[in-house]
């Protein structure tokens, strides 16, 4: 039976992948992980960095948590290990900021990376200045309670794609994009090809020559009926 969205369970062990995987995963980024696993696994647009020029993988303690209440990441936080990343969702969407300093440093403290979360968040600014990398729907003051379970580590929906403890979560300045835990290598080697080949393309464009040509774009413009004048008056008669 799935356990998504399930409440009042907290697992301990979870699969993780390897740190030179996740770190391989880091430097290709967002953007070429999302291409190179067929443009899937983004979160959606809503969740935003609150710092710029930060990126962070790791492997995912999943969070669910009841609006209005935090009392689960205190659960989470003892299940943390050094080189996760805490990704967070509430049963219904909540803007309370749910997370703040204290917890960040918690966090820090054992070695978690950074936070998603489809939630609110608060200390923003100090969250910056230590340099603990989060990612949220929304920043706002508004204090949460402690007494409603949630779950810690069962797949939950994040940022509108589902998310299962030990999936790979990449985050960077241009968005959330989760790898399923068995798909790590696979889109790994694929990012990496990308990467090759968007190096050789970045030299031919830093030359000069032009998308058109490298690409071979100007037949099928031509078939899509574009048409080149030599001035606005020759194309108005
Ligand atoms: O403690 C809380 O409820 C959330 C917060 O502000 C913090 O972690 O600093
Ligand atoms: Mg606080």
């Amino acid at each position: 039976m799935s356990l998504l969205n399930k409440k009042g369970i907290a697992i301990r062990h979870i699969p993780r992948a390897e740190h030179g995987m996740i770190e391989k995963l880091a430097t290709a980024g967002v953007a070429t992980i999302h291409e190179a696993q067929n443009r899937e696994g983004l979160l959606h647009h809503g969740i935003r960095p609150i710092q710029q020029g930060l990126t962070r993988a790791g492997n995912a303690v999943t969070v669910l948590v009841t609006p209005g209440d935090n009392w689960m990441f205190h659960v989470a936080v003892e299940l943390c290990q050094a080189g996760d990343i805490l990704v967070v969702a509430p049963t219904s969407p909540c803007g309370d900021g749910f997370f703040g300093d204290l917890l960040a440093t918690s966090l820090q403290a054992r070695g978690v990376v950074g936070l998603v979360g489809d939630i609110g968040i608060r200390d923003s600014q100090t969250l910056r200045d230590m340099g603990f990398a989060v990612w949220s729907r929304h920043v706002h003051a508004q204090g949460t309670v402690k007494e409603s379970l949630g779950s810690v580590n069962i797949p939950i929906i994040c940022g509108g794609q589902l998310v299962n403890p030990g999936d790979v979560v990449v985050a960077d300045d241009d968005g959330v994009v989760v790898v399923r835990h068995a798909e790590v290598g696979t889109v790994l080697t694929r990012a990496e090809s990308r990467m090759a080949n968007e190096t050789a393309k970045r030299e031919r464009l830093h030359n000069g020559e032009l998308g058109l040509d490298i690409y071979a774009m100007r037949p099928r413009l031509a078939e899509k009926g574009l048409r080149y004048f030599d001035s606005a008056d020759e194309a108005e008669s």
